[in-house]
């Protein structure tokens, strides 16, 4: 078991990493003391493969287990989801003592994270994250919430999970492209924090992507949370150090949302967002140009389906100035001037931002590796 801490004060919560970890949950809850009533959310494809084992692990260590089944994919992660898991929660008369435990990938955890943050003032949460991106970044942090149709993640909170449990088995049965949407995630931490990290997922990213190594999967989703952890309990509320965790989100979630939820999956979208922020830091005279193409070049090996040419580039600019990091009218934007080494500027001009967005729509990917 490794086992990695969020250290923030009365709201500290470990992150527990094993391999074979979900037939154990109900003994790792039990030693937590939480109250024995337990309401797991999860999605249809998580839940017919591991709500079984989960709910009987819970049951074997005296838990009365509730079980809500929520709608899956980007287009749900709304307020008609939380409505009906607000109406659901009060048909089955869980109180505000009881544990919501989110079994799932980030659209779960993100929408029965905000459950459980706004129903009785705050209840219990417990993260399951099933997929690498889940496991690596949305279960961390405490960041909750929904999405608005003017934009990703305009509702939420910050509420921080009690504990937070990683079973890298799980990714055996995750489809391709959302191994590969949270490798996005994975190289992110490198690129913001560690050039090391970044070289060895490079050198290593077919191996990972296809499981084939599993000890490099173990090792990267480790150091992953390391560095999550670390950025958190730095800046709980993203004051300052933690917009880095932003990297290639301005253009990402412009992307994600220009091209409709659900078509590019929120992890391809950041590796689209990084490029442009890898071509704004030369911009921006932050770093040397041939650093930045070097690091495009590897991005593009990624697979990557579809095309973003068709998009309209005011709609993606618009969409960029619901930001959450927008302040004072400017749009931030999270860049490099190294590589493991992030920085905000919030003076990219209006023109720079229009030239990425068209260089972007050019862009192409590889099909497969
Ligand atoms: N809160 C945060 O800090 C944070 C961080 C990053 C991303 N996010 C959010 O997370 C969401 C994306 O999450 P995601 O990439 O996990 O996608 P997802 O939750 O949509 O899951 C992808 C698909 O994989 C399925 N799945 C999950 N685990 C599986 C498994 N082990 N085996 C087989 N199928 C499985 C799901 O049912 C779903 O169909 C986005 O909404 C994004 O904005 C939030
Ligand atoms: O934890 C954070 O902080 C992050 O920014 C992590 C991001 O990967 C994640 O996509 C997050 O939801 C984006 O945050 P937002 O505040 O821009 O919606
Ligand atoms: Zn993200």
């Amino acid at each position: 078991m490794h086992k990695i801490r969020v250290d923030l004060h009365e709201r500290s919560y470990p992150i527990y990493v094993k391999n074979e970890s979900l037939p154990t949950v109900g003994s790792i809850l039990k030693q937590l003391n939480i109250n024995p009533q337990v309401v797991l959310v999860s999605s249809q494809n998580v839940s017919a493969l591991y709500k079984d084992v989960v709910e009987k692990s819970l049951k074997n260590e005296g838990f009365q287990v509730q079980y809500i089944l929520m709608p899956s994919g980007e287009t749900n992660k709304n307020l008609k989801t939380v409505q009906y898991l607000y109406d659901t929660m009060l048909d089955l008369k869980m109180d505000r003592g009881s544990t919501v435990i989110a079994l799932g990938g980030g659209v779960v955890g993100d929408t029965a994270g905000f459950l459980a943050a706004t129903m009785y003032r705050g209840m219990n949460l417990v993260q399951i994250p099933t997929t690498l991106l889940a496991q690596v970044d949305s279960s961390i942090g405490g960041k909750v919430g929904i999405n608005h149709a003017r934009g990703k993640n305009l509702i939420g909170a910050i509420y921080q999970p009690k504990i937070v449990i990683v079973d890298p088995t799980v990714l055996k049965t995750l489809e391709f492209r959302q191994r590969v949407s949270g490798f996005g995630e994975v190289i992110k931490y490198g690129f913001i924090r560690d050039r090391i990290f970044t070289q060895f997922l490079l050198e290593n990213f077919s191996d990972i992507l296809t499981l084939k190594n599993l000890d490099h999967v173990n090792a990267a989703i480790i150091r992953a949370i390391e560095i999550k952890s670390f950025i958190v309990s730095a800046d709980e509320h993203e004051s300052n150090l933690r917009m880095v965790l932003n990297f290639g989100h301005t253009v990402g979630h412009a992307v994600e949302h220009t091209a409709g939820y659900g078509t590019y999956t929120h992890g391809e979208a950041v590796i689209i967002g990084m490029c442009a922020a890898l071509k704004l830091s030369t911009d921006m005279g932050l770093l040397p140009v041939e650093i930045a193409q070097q690091y495009i070049q590897h991005l593009r090996r990624i697979p990557i389906p579809g095309s973003l040419k068709k998009y309209n580039t005011d709609r993606m600019y618009e969409a960029m100035t619901h930001d959450k990091k927008v302040r004072n009218g400017k749009i931030q934007f999270v860049l490099l001037q190294k590589i493991g080494d992030a920085v905000i500027r919030d003076d990219v001009p209006k023109s720079m931002i229009y030239e990425t967005l068209e260089w972007v729509k050019d862009l192409q990917f590889v099909n497969n590796i």
